[in-house]
């Protein structure tokens, strides 16, 4: 099993807490919290990968405002899911797409799970096609995350690592997909909702990975399942994330990676 380099190469910077309240943060505070945050990066000009789910949509909202004030202008969005779509239309971002905007200057989202080298889980909204794709291209992708999505290793958690898989024969290729990990003791479930097949965005299913073990060499893990003939892609972001914005209890954490951060 491969040994991951330590995370020698990130710094860390920290906000004070906010001031004591009577009401604890709730984990929508703590989105809304690592969400704005990351909204300081946000640039007049730039173009801007817009994630998806209930972190993301908080700096969508934000973003929307800061046009209405006048604080930010010529702002381009780059939906990563239809419904992010739909929030970014509603908030008033002006949206575009990878063949008009093939350069992403800057792409903020919320993750499943982040591992203390920054790696990823994503995609248990069903949109990490479109997310890998965009935020996979960005110069910087900022991930924002209330406390409780961190672990010591991705997958670790035995909850579900997403694969989006093309419909043709999906039993099939959940069998291939749970064989490559017997020795972890993996179980693939398809992803159903109401009765059916879950249908992402880009018409496919989702297979669920479970590990009973951890996965090791996660680089080799992403080759196995991509060389899958019927595999689409994999909710696992590999030395994608440039920056990780922490809101916790205590306050908002910025960890970014070295070269970046000089
Ligand atoms: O497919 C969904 C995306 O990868 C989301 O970014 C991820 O599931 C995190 O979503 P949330 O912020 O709602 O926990």
């Amino acid at each position: 099993m491969a040994v991951a380099p330590p995370p020698h190469f990130f710094f860390f910077t920290t906000m004070p807490p906010p001031p004591p309240t009577a009401v604890s943060p709730t984990q929508d505070d703590l989105k809304r919290m690592a969400a704005h945050r990351a909204v300081d990066y946000v640039k007049s000009g730039m173009v801007l990968g817009l994630g998806t789910g209930s972190t993301a949509v908080h700096a969508i909202r934000r973003i929307g405002d800061l046009l209405r004030r006048g604080e930010l202008s010529s702002i381009v969005g780059i939906p990563t899911s239809k419904q992010t779509e739909e929030q970014a239309t509603e908030a008033g971002i002006p949206l575009s797409d990878l063949e008009c905007h093939p350069s992403v200057d800057l792409a903020i989202d919320g993750v499943d799970e982040v591992d203390p080298h920054m790696n990823l889980v994503k995609g248990r909204g069903g949109s990490l096609l479109r997310e890998k794709m965009i935020e996979g291209t960005c110069e910087r992708f900022v991930v924002i995350v209330d406390e409780s999505k961190l672990v010591d290793c991705i997958g670790g958690s035995r909850l579900a690592m997403p694969v989006e898989v093309i419909p043709f024969c999906c039993n099939y290729t959940l069998e291939r997909l749970q064989r490559l990990f017997v020795d972890l003791g993996c179980t693939a479930e398809l992803r159903i909702e109401k009765g059916k097949p879950f249908e992402t965005d880009n018409g496919n299913y989702i297979v669920n990975l479970y590990f009973e073990r951890d996965i090791g060499d996660l680089n080799d893990a992403s080759d196995r399942i991509l060389r899958l003939p019927g595999v689409v892609e994999h909710g696992m972001f590999l030395g994608m994330a440039t920056t990780l914005i922490v809101a916790g209890k205590l306050g908002v954490t910025v960890k970014e990676k070295l070269e970046l951060a000089s």
